[in-house]
C-alpha cells in the first residue's frame, strides 16, 4: 500500500503551476460523446479520476489519441451501446463520481444510457435525484435497478421543457445541459449551478453549435439543435489546487508563486484566504505569497468570530473548506467552519487534534478552530486520508508539522492532484512514497 512519508517543518520556496481543473475535465470529457466529430481537449490533468473516465470512453468505442502530455483528440464516431450490459462497465463506471456525466450526452445522442451507482468520496449522502428528475422532465423514462445498483434511462426523443432543479447540483446541471442541447425545442433550467466548470462546459457546447444563453447565471436557456460539431477546448487551472497551494504557503511559512491562475475566475476564493490573514499579491496573472511568520484571522465587523461556510457558486466552494480549516489551526484568532453540503467531510479533524491542533467538532457540519499562531507547532503522526480534500489538508498539516508523518490511502489524494509528490519535492519538501500498511492491518 502506497503512503507518503513526510518530514515537515521546513519552509518551501519556488513556483508551482496548477493543473487543469479536475471537475471541469470530467464534464468536458463526457461532452465529447455529443458529437461524431473530433474534439481536441488540452490542459487535461494527469490524475486517476480523469484517466479512469478516459479509459471508460475508450471502452465505449471513442477513439482516443493523446497528442501530447496534456492534450487529447477524442472522436466518438462508433459507440458500442451494448457495453452497458458488460460486467466491466459495472466495475469501471461505478468507480468514480464523474462517470455519471456520460449519461446526459449518451441519452441525447443515442436515446438511452445506463450507469452503475457512481463512486467518489465518502463524504456523506450524495444523492443523484436532481440528475434523473431532470432527464424525466425532458421526457426520458428512468428505471432504477436496486438489485444491481444500476440507473437506466431511455427516450426516443427528448423534448425541451422548464426545469426547476431541486438543488443547484454541479454534475446534475452539467448532465441536464448536455441532454438538453440536442432536445427538440427550448429548455429552461432554473436553480442551475454556475461554477466556472459549468461556464466552461456551456461555452464549449456553444462553440460546438449549441444555443445556450444565461451562462454564468442560475437561469439557463437552451434552444435545442439537431447535431453538434467538433471543437477545441482548454481547461482552466484548477481553482481547488490554487486554494490548496495558498493554504500550503501560509501553513508552512513559505514564499510561493502560483503561476497563471486566471485570477478573474477564482471568485470569492482569494477573499476567503485574505480573511484568514494570508497576504498575497497578484503579479500579472500569478499569485505571489510572501513567507509569513504569522497570519491573523479577521472577525466580523461587530467583532464576533468569523464563520467560513460553503454554498453553491458564486459562494465559497465546499471543496476548499478542509483546507481553510487546516490553515486556521496555525493562524492567530478563531474561526467557525460550517460545512453545509456534506455531513462527513469534517471527521478528519480528529487527526489534526492528534497532531496538537485545537479544534472543537461541534457537530458533523461545524468545527470551531482555535488558532495556535504558530507558537505550538503541529507534531507529525501516522494517519489515513479519508477523502481527497481531507487528504491534501493532512498533507499540508504534515508539511508544516515538526517530525515525521505518514499518510496512508494516498490514492484518494492522487485521484485529484497531479504528480503531487514530485511537484512538492521541486519546492523543497521532504516527501517520499513508501510501501507500508496502516497500523492494525
Ligand atoms: C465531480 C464533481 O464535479 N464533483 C463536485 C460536485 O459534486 P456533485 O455534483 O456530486 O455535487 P452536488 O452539486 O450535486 O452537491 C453535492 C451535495 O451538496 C448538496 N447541496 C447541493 C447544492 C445545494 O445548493 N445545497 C446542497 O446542500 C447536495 O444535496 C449534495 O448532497 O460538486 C460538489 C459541490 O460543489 C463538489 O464538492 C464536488 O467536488
Ligand atoms: C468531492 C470531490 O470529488 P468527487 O465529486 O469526484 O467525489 C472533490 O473534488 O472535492
Amino acid at each position: 500500500m502506497n503512503a507518503f512519508e513526510i518530514h515537515g517543518g521546513k519552509p518551501l520556496k519556488g513556483e508551482i503551476t496548477p493543473q487543469g481543473a479536475k471537475n471541469e475535465a470530467l464534464q468536458i470529457i463526457s461532452a465529447v460523446l455529443l458529437t461524431a466529430e473530433p474534439m481536441t481537449i488540452s490542459n487535461i490533468p494527469d490524475i486517476k479520476d480523469v484517466n479512469k473516465l478516459i479509459e471508460l470512453l475508450g471502452a465505449l468505442g471513442v477513439s482516443i489519441n493523446r497528442i501530447d502530455a496534456d492534450t487529447y483528440v477524442f472522436e466518438a464516431k462508433d459507440i458500442n451501446i451494448d457495453y452497458f450490459q458488460s460486467a466491466e462497465f459495472k466495475e469501471k463506471g461505478g468507480s468514480l463520481r464523474g462517470s455519471i456525466m456520460i449519461v446526459g450526452p449518451l441519452l441525447a445522442r443515442f436515446g438511452k444510457a445506463a450507469i452503475p451507482k457512481p463512486g467518489g468520496d465518502k463524504i456523506g449522502r450524495r444523492r443523484l435525484d436532481t440528475h434523473f428528475l431532470g432527464f424525466e422532465k425532458l421526457g426520458a423514462k428512468f428505471v432504477y435497478d436496486a438489485e444491481n445498483h444500476f440507473f437506466n434511462v431511455d427516450a426516443t426523443q427528448l423534448k425541451g421543457t422548464y426545469i426547476l432543479m431541486d438543488e443547484a447540483s454541479v454534475t446534475g446541471t452539467a448532465n441536464i445541459v448536455m441532454a438538453a442541447v440536442l432536445a427538440e425545442g427550448v429548455t429552461t433550467i432554473y436553480n442551475a449551478a454556475c461554477e466556472p466548470y459549468l461556464q466552461q462546459l456551456c461555452k464549449m457546447l456553444n462553440r460546438m453549435g449549441a444555443k445556450i444563453s444565461g451562462i454564468g447565471s442560475n437561469l439557463l436557456t437552451i434552444d435545442g439543435v439537431k447535431s453538434l460539431g467538433g471543437t477545441s477546448h482548454r481547461m482552466l487551472p484548477d481553482m481547488i489546487e490554487i486554494g490548496s497551494f495558498i493554504g500550503l504557503a501560509a501553513m508552512t511559512g513559505s514564499e510561493l508563486t502560483i503561476k497563471d491562475v486566471h485570477f478573474e475566475e477564482l471568485g470569492i476564493i482569494p477573499t476567503i484566504f485574505s480573511r484568514l490573514g494570508i497576504k498575497f499579491e497578484l503579479r500579472g496573472d500569478d499569485i505571489f505569497i510572501p513567507a509569513q511568520d504569522s497570519y491573523e484571522i479577521d472577525t466580523f465587523i461587530d467583532g464576533s468570530i468569523l464563520t467560513v461556510s460553503d454554498s453553491p457558486w458564486p459562494g465559497f466552494t465546499p471543496d476548499l473548506l478542509s483546507i481553510v480549516l487546516v490553515v486556521a489551526t496555525q493562524a492567530k484568532g478563531n474561526v467557525l467552519i460550517h460545512q453545509k453540503m456534506f455531513e462527513s467531510r469534517l471527521f478528519f479533524v480528529d487527526k489534526l487534534i492528534d497532531m496538537g491542533a485545537q479544534i472543537i467538532l461541534c457537530d458533523p457540519h461545524r468545527a470551531t478552530v482555535i488558532g495556535l499562531n504558530k507558537v505550538n507547532r503541529l507534531r507529525g503522526i501516522e494517519m489515513t486520508s479519508p477523502d481527497i480534500r481531507a487528504g491534501v489538508s493532512l498533507l499540508i498539516a504534515a508539511l508544516s508539522a515538526s517530525g515525521k508523518s505518514v499518510i496512508h490511502n494516498i490514492e484518494q489524494i492522487e485521484r485529484g492532484y497531479q504528480h503531487i509528490e514530485a511537484r512538492l519535492k521541486a519546492l523543497g519538501a521532504d516527501i517520499r512514497r513508501v510501501d507500508v500498511q496502516p497500523k492494525g492491518h
